[in-house]
């Protein structure tokens, strides 16, 4: 998809008329290479290649406005009651991110209210509107200090209609949505509803994915601390298979349609001989197979290493009649078979039937890698997106997604981060490094199924 200046252009609620608390701190800023001034934009691209393509002038080239405090605000800061709402999956951080938006909606703006809405969206509707958090700087000071959210989350369908209601009705008139793309889906579609009723509401999204796989954002905050985590099951399943004659270590990972989680922590280990993802489609039968290569790997090294992401091989399941075709969660998301109880099952027998014993180590860690607390740097990461999600916010942004792009702090209109998923690209250099890590590289890709 070609995207042009215009498509990146955020909604602004109308004119920015209040002095905001941070004008004196910004009236010298101008842009620097740590610094991006507010007039000035961040490139959509960052090759040679791909703006000489534009055939643009810089000022035309698709860009993003950069986030962060500006001079002049829309909202009156004693005016505003902020409302939070965290959906969908967990996410190490979340707690992080409400703690930063409570905490700079309260310290640098002075905004008296803070309403959490409980357990996601659900929290908006007519029957749990009333029952909400009271968010203070009291109440977040030691929130990240545990995984999960404070506020619940949920998945399942609501009325966009009922949910502005519960704005009216609460008084807010600045929502942070912190979601995966459900959550962005469900607050665009509040933001238009909003806006079909001419109504002064601001909706922010801080976009969260464990699976990494929102677009137009670097890496989705918590992500590094749930691979981390994972990380560690891969080394168990390492040790327990090197030290199991005819070993198999078999790590399945979250990661329904993308396979970042599988790529990353199997990189941080570099113990994994073979790493499965739902974007490279594999064989099990025949001599480029996955069955056979096991085999060669046990035969060889004596043991062998999976890692394989939920999402991959369904089509496999799909053939065997172990796939319910279309099911789906009470979010609309698609429900997985169980590729590493197949792996277990196919591998056992094939190993055993070419003479060998082997002794299979399966760890499915689930929800193990997504309750953590965030590690520092994901703290970090999440305390700098509530601030730019807060000034977004402050100066009438609305429909509109913070995220960090190639290392700055950006506003995306809504629509775009739902617009497709983000994938490891097979041809891209991700995937390059997991085959030269498990030793695939400069071979025939193996595992690859021409389709
Ligand atoms: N296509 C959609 N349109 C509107 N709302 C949606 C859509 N998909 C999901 N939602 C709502 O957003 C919330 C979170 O979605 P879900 O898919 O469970 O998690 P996530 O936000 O992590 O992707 C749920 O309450 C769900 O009903
Ligand atoms: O059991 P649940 O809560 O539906 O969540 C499981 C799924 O959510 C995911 O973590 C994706 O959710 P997010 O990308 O929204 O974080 C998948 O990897 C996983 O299969
Ligand atoms: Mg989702």
């Amino acid at each position: 998809m070609t995207l042009h200046l215009d498509d990146l252009r955020v909604r602004h609620l109308g004119e920015c008329r209040h002095d905001s608390p941070l004008s004196a701190m910004l009236a010298a800023k101008r842009t620097s290479p740590h610094y991006v001034a507010e007039g000035d934009r961040v490139l959509l691209e960052d090759t040679v290649s791909m703006l000489a393509e534009h055939g643009l002038p810089p000022e035309d080239l698709p860009s993003f406005e950069a986030a962060g405090p500006r001079r002049k605000i829309y909202f009156d800061p004693a005016q505003v009651t902020a409302g939070i709402v965290t959906c969908g999956g967990l996410c190490p951080g979340l707690n992080d991110v409400i703690r930063g938006l409570v905490q700079e909606l309260t310290v640098q703006y002075d905004v008296k209210r803070i309403v959490g809405f409980r357990n996601g969206l659900r929290g908006l509707t007519a029957r749990h509107r009333d029952d909400t958090i009271e968010l203070t700087p009291d109440r977040v000071r030691d929130i990240h200090n545990a995984g999960g959210t404070i506020l619940g989350s949920s998945r399942g369908a609501q009325d966009a209609e009922e949910m502005v209601d519960s704005l009216l009705l609460r008084g807010i008139n600045v929502l942070f949505v912190i979601g995966g793309d459900g959550g962005m889906n469900a607050a665009t579609n509040l933001a238009a509803a909003i806006r079909a009723r001419g109504l002064d509401i601001a909706v922010i999204g801080v976009p969260k994915t464990i699976d990494n796989d929102l677009p137009y954002t670097d890496q989705s905050f918590g992500f590094q601390s749930a691979f981390a985590q994972a990380a560690n099951f891969i080394s168990s399943v390492s040790i327990e298979a090197a030290a199991s004659p005819d070993g198999i270590g078999i790590v399945k990972l979250m990661g329904r349609h993308s396979g970042f989680i599988a790529c990353y922590a199997s990189l941080a280990r570099n113990a994994a001989d073979i790493v499965l993802i739902p974007e490279v489609p594999f064989a099990l039968e025949g001599e480029d197979g996955l069955l056979a290569r096991v085999e060669r790997h046990v035969r060889s090294k004596g043991f062998v290493v999976i890692v394989v992401a939920e999402g991959a091989g369904q089509d496999l399941l799909a053939e065997r009649g172990l796939l319910e075709g279309g099911a789906t969660d009470a979010s609309g998301n698609a429900k997985l078979g169980d590729i590493g109880g197949l792996l277990r099952e196919t591998i056992t027998a094939h190993l055993t039937a070419a003479g060998l014993a082997p002794t299979v180590r399966y760890i499915d860690p689930s929800y193990a890698i997504r309750s953590v607390t965030a590690n520092a740097y994901d703290s970090v990461y999440c305390l700098r997106l509530a601030h730019a999600a807060v000034h977004a916010a402050m100066a009438g942004r609305t429909e509109t997604a913070v995220v960090r792009w190639r290392r700055r702090f950006v506003h995306v209109p809504m629509p775009l981060i739902i617009s497709h998923r983000n994938q490891v690209d097979p041809d891209g250099d991700l995937w390059m490094s997991v085959l030269e890590a498990t030793g695939h590289l400069g071979q025939q890709q193996p595992l690859l199924v021409e389709r």
